[in-house]
């Protein structure tokens, strides 16, 4: 069709590695066709503000950006367009600033890279406006249920094989009980892939309840062959033994997870003589230098994005199905939240290696 010059690229929700990659796919795409990109910046902030905060993409510009880490565009996590905190501590519903915003750039379509949480807000933005927005999924959690892919989420993985890879020696030389906590919010899939690839014990994740007494069981049953170390994979989301989650809260009244690694390194001190330790992994998860395969996926979203658009194919995501890059309704592909299933090929995998996975 090629009628469409004009076009608006944002990134929103928690940054990983891989938003640059795909930035540049689309500007290569679009700037072959023709095309104007417009890069907006700190997610939908950039379409509030007056004026709009926007860069003017180029091939050559982005272009070294290839192996560069979190989003030359910038990006945001708080405070919801629609209940959006203002100044004097009140709520604002501000969607039809960004609306305007869209329009008065004179976007023909709108590129959205987001975990569930963005292009649920992007999408309702779009319904509201009469914004053309397509999506590409990003999300280290991996819990965006219809595509086999997320851009991030083989970085975070590789990343916390990495680190079990390095505490497996230093547990070894001490003969200490490592335990490792990764991020993944309610789903453990950064948890079960890594601690699978990396050699752990024991790998816990929300959706699979445990025991101490099992835990201590494993840490036992190895020294009883001689292995005077072991090594634990803890998902954040994971609860404690009474059912609670294990939450930090900042001085912005931000809540997020983290301390259930220290959490149950002091109960499996209180059960059995080891010596434990506990690495946070943390934010070095969404840094850096994202895979090939994550640059590889970039790649591919990023173009069938702008074909989308060329299609005047709006209100889709693209997903990554049966080595396929496939677009999906956006309502649809974020209606579809996915956590490890029971039934998941990864839990039998951990219990088939005699990993303890819970009960
Ligand atoms: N434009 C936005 N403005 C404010 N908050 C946003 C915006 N977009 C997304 N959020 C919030 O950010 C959070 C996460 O978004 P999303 O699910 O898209 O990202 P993610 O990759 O899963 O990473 P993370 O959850 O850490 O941000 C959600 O709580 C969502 O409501
Ligand atoms: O960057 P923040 O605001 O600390 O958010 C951390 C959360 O974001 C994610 O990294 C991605 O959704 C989660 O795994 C984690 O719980
Ligand atoms: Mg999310």
């Amino acid at each position: 069709m090629g009628n469409c010059k004009r076009i608006g690229i944002l990134t929103s929700g928690g940054d990983c590695s891989g938003l640059n990659a795909v930035i540049r796919a689309v500007v290569h795409c679009a700037c072959g066709k023709g095309w104007e990109v417009l890069g907006i910046r700190q997610a939908t902030l950039g379409l509030m503000a007056r004026p709009e905060q926007f860069t003017k993409l180029e091939v050559d510009l982005v272009d070294p950006l290839l192996t560069s880490g979190g989003t030359m565009l910038g990006t945001t996590n708080t405070g919801d367009p629609f209940a959006f905190p203002m100044p004097d501590g009140s709520l604002c519903d501000r969607s039809e600033e960004i609306i305007a915003g869209y329009h008065q750039l004179g976007l023909d379509a709108l590129i959205g890279i987001g975990g569930d949480g963005s292009l649920a807000i992007l999408r309702r933005l779009a319904q509201q406006g009469g914004i053309n927005l397509v999506g590409i999924p990003k999300t280290i959690d991996n819990d965006i249920g219809i595509t086999e892919h997320a851009i991030g989420f083989d970085t975070a993985v590789n990343i916390a094989t990495e680190a079990l890879d390095r505490l497996h020696f230093t547990a070894a030389s001490h003969s200490r009980v490592m335990i490792l906590e990764v991020m993944g919010r309610d789903a453990g899939h950064i948890a079960i892939a890594a601690g699978i690839a990396g050699g752990a014990d024991v790998i816990l994740i929300p959706e699979i309840p445990y025991t101490i007494d099992h835990i201590c069981n494993k840490i036992k049953q190895r020294q009883e062959q001689g292995k005077n170390y072991c090594l634990i994979i803890v998902s954040e989301a994971v609860r404690t033994v009474e059912g609670e989650t294990v939450t930090m809260t900042n001085r912005l009244g931000q809540s997020r997870y983290g301390g259930i690694g220290q959490y149950l390194a002091d109960r499996i001190s209180e059960c059995i003589l080891a010596e434990t330790r506990v690495t946070v992994l943390g934010h070095i998860q969404r840094g850096g230098t994202a895979s090939p395969l994550d640059r590889l996926v970039a790649a591919a979203f990023g173009v069938e994005a702008v074909n989308l658009i060329a299609e005047a194919k709006y209100d889709y995501m693209v997903t990554w199905q049966n080595r396929q890059v496939v677009a999906v309704p956006i309502a649809e592909a974020i209606a579809q939240y996915r956590a490890v299933s029971p039934e998941d090929t990864l839990v039998k995998t951990a219990r088939g290696l005699g990993i303890y996975l819970g009960d």
